[in-house]
This record gives structure tokens, C-alpha cells and sequence, in this order.
């Protein structure tokens, strides 16, 4: 059926880009293309017949420096910095959005039991994944004990008023990581920026999340194609249509280094401390925004194939989850994920 599929894409002369973790098959077209690096990773935005190619360059520009300079762990002056070097019980000032990213960040902590958690900063930097290098020896019990005891999102207070937005903490030393919300937030951003300047067909790729919106008229959507979860080379695991949606891939298969001969993952078990060694090796979700599938997502693989079956069930997700065992790939597609499908 794929082979069917890739040819009748070939024959049409397609151009295939490449993200993270999606490739697109398009038809040639008169389209903008702009890339460039942010936030550690790479971006991407496709608009067709685009006249004011310089002021949306700009804009979108624009809009990625901004993002990073809110949300990084990396940029000393970020509002995660300054917020990370705030005493108990002070008060941060913060915005509509990074309101929104918080907001966010808790419901998905609530709803895979604390496996996905923001205030696991120290954590993701003892493990080499942060700030800090990777480590040459195991992080010791004590250790992972200690800087557990020094997160959790009870410690974190979101305020709304109407004065404004405030975020606060009440110990000393939590500090929170934004990192997996990053992307999805981008490209939201970006979508949103590029609605309001008139723009009503792109798509748009941050890292691993990818957005397309098409003009309502046009019936065709755009074909993504899920890449097999193995780092060595790219290559289709299956296709979806995406059409005024998001998707968002997570995965195990990039991002890991090996310690003593243990593979370590980036994805930290909040409840544990400790890299993810299960089975499930990607996930993707796809939602009407970039930020829920982005949220999703690395809950969803923290929490391992059957709890993340169980609850992309239970709240209706579209999902779909790929395991690997003895270099044996099997997937699971929720029944909204099948709608999205090309068969
Ligand atoms: C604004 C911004 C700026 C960045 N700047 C840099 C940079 O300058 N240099 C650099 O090397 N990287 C940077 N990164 C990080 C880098 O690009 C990350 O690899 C990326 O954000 C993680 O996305 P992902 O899609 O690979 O993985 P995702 O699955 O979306 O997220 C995984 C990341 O989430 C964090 N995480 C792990 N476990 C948990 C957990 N249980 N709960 C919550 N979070 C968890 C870890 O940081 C992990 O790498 C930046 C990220 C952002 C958002």
C-alpha cells in the first residue's frame, strides 16, 4: 500500500523536507520556504504564493527570538531564569502566555500521575540533559532523592488577577524546565502571527511539532509522513493527512547517550528521577493546536505503552504509539488517530 503511495508521490515531482521527527510530501508549488535554528532544534515555515517575503521573515523571526527568550533554560535573562532564581513566596511577574504554557504543562501533570512534571529542572541537568554537561559516572541515590525532594507542581502557585498574571513558588530552590512545551508553543505562535498578518495557508514546523492550516476552500490536505523511530537514517513508518491540525512526535531514538553500556534517555520518570528504559519509543499526537499535541506527547511516552493506551482512550486522544522489542517495530493507533490515516 506505502509502496503504491511513495511512487504515485514520485511521480508527481515531490519535494520532501525534512523536520525532526516528519517529512512532508508536497507538490512542487510556488512556495516560501524559511528555515533557521531555534530553541536547540530547527524550524521551518511553507507558505505558498507569498508577496512580502521580507516583512514576514522578520516576523517570524521576530516571534522565535521572543519565544526563546521567555522560555529558555539556556538564556541567563529568560523568564524561566529569573523565575528559577526567585526566593519563596516572591512573586514573578508573567504574561497571558507563559500563563497559558503553565497552565498546561499542570493539567498534564495531573492527568499522567506526576510522570510528566516542570519543576524536574534539577533532575534533567543532573542527567546531562539541561545546562549542564552529561554526567561521567550514575547520579547517586542520595542525590536523585535530594533533587526530588526539591521538585513537584504543589510547590508551584499560578495567580490570576486583576492586576495580572504572577507565578510563585513556596521552597527556595524548585526550578522549573519548559523545554518539552517549547516547540508546540512556537508554532502556535507563529500560526497565530501569521493569521493576523492576512496568511491563511502555511505550515509550519518546530523541532518535532508541525502545523498546517489550509484556506478553507481548498479541499487537499497535506500528506506528513511519521519517520520510523531509528536514528541512523530517515525513512516512513506511515503517512496522515493534516489539514488545519497539529502533530507532535516524541521519541527515544535521537536524544539518549550511553553510560557503563546503559542507554540513557532523555525523557526523566518524575516519580522515579530516573531515564525511561521501557519499550515505547515514539509517540505522536495530533490536535487542533500545537501546544496540546506537544503536551501530550512526552506524557504520553513517559508513561510507557499500556498507561499511555489507557489513557489516549480515555480522553479521546489521537494517538499513536509505537513500540520497539528485539528490533521489531509494532504500532497502535487510537481510533482518532485512524481518521488521519492515509490508507
Ligand atoms: C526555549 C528553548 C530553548 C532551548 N535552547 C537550547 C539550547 O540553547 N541548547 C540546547 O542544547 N538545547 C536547547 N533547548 C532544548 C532542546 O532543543 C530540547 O532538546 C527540546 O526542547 C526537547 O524537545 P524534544 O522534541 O527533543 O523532546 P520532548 O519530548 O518534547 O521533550 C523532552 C525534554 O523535556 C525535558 N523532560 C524530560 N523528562 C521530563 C519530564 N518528566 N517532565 C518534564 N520535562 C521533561 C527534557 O529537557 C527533555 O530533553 C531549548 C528548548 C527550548 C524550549
Amino acid at each position: 500500500m506505502y509502496s503504491k503511495i511513495i511512487l504515485n508521490i514520485f511521480i508527481c515531482s515531490i519535494l520532501i523536507l525534512n523536520n525532526f521527527h516528519h517529512q512532508y510530501l508536497d507538490k512542487k508549488e510556488n512556495v516560501t520556504i524559511f528555515t533557521g535554528k531555534t530553541m536547540g532544534t530547527y524550524w521551518q515555515v511553507k507558505i505558498p504564493n507569498l508577496k512580502n517575503k521580507i516583512y514576514i521573515k522578520t516576523l517570524i523571526e521576530k516571534c522565535l527570538y521572543e519565544d526563546e527568550k521567555m522560555l529558555s533554560s539556556w538564556e541567563k535573562n529568560s523568564l524561566v531564569s529569573k523565575f528559577n532564581k526567585l526566593k519563596k513566596n516572591q512573586l514573578q511577574i508573567i504574561n497571558k502566555n507563559f500563563y497559558h504554557i503553565i497552565s498546561s504543562a499542570m493539567k498534564i501533570n495531573k492527568k499522567t500521575n506526576g510522570k510528566l512534571d516542570i519543576t524536574i529542572s534539577r533532575l534533567i541537568n543532573i542527567w546531562g540533559f539541561g545546562i549542564k554537561k552529561k554526567p561521567t559516572s550514575f547520579p547517586s541515590s542520595k542525590t536523585i532523592k535530594k533533587n526530588l525532594s526539591l521538585s513537584g507542581t504543589q510547590h508551584l502557585k499560578l495567580i490570576k488577577n486583576f492586576f495580572g498574571f504572577y507565578l510563585t513558588k513556596d521552597i527556595d530552590d524548585i526550578e522549573i524546565n519548559l523545554s518539552t512545551f517549547g516547540e508546540g508553543f512556537a508554532v502556535d505562535h507563529l500560526s497565530y502571527t501569521l493569521k493576523k498578518n492576512g496568511i491563511n495557508n502555511y505550515t509550519i514546523s518546530v523541532g518535532g511539532t508541525v502545523l498546517v492550516k489550509l484556506k478553507k476552500y481548498e479541499e487537499k490536505p497535506k500528506i506528513i509522513a511519521i519517520q520510523k523511530p531509528i536514528d541512523q537514517k530517515k525513512s516512513i513508518h506511515l503517512l496522515i493527512y493534516l489539514k488545519n491540525n497539529a502533530i507532535s512526535t516524541a521519541g527515544t531514538y535521537r536524544n539518549y547517550y550511553y553510560l557503563k553500556k546503559h542507554r540513557i534517555s532523555h525523557l526523566i520518570n518524575a516519580n522515579t528521577g530516573r531515564p525511561i528504559t521501557h519499550n515505547l519509543v515514539s509517540v505522536s499526537v495530533i490536535s487542533l493546536t500545537a501546544l496540546e499535541a506537544d503536551s501530550w506527547d512526552t506524557g504520553l511516552l513517559i508513561l510507557g505503552f499500556k498507561k499511555a493506551k489507557k489513557l489516549a482512550l480515555k480522553e479521546e486522544l489521537a494517538v499513536c504509539l509505537i513500540t520497539k522489542e528485539k528490533n521489531v517495530f509494532s504500532t497502535w493507533t487510537s481510533p482518532k488517530f485512524q481518521n488521519f490515516l492515509v490508507h
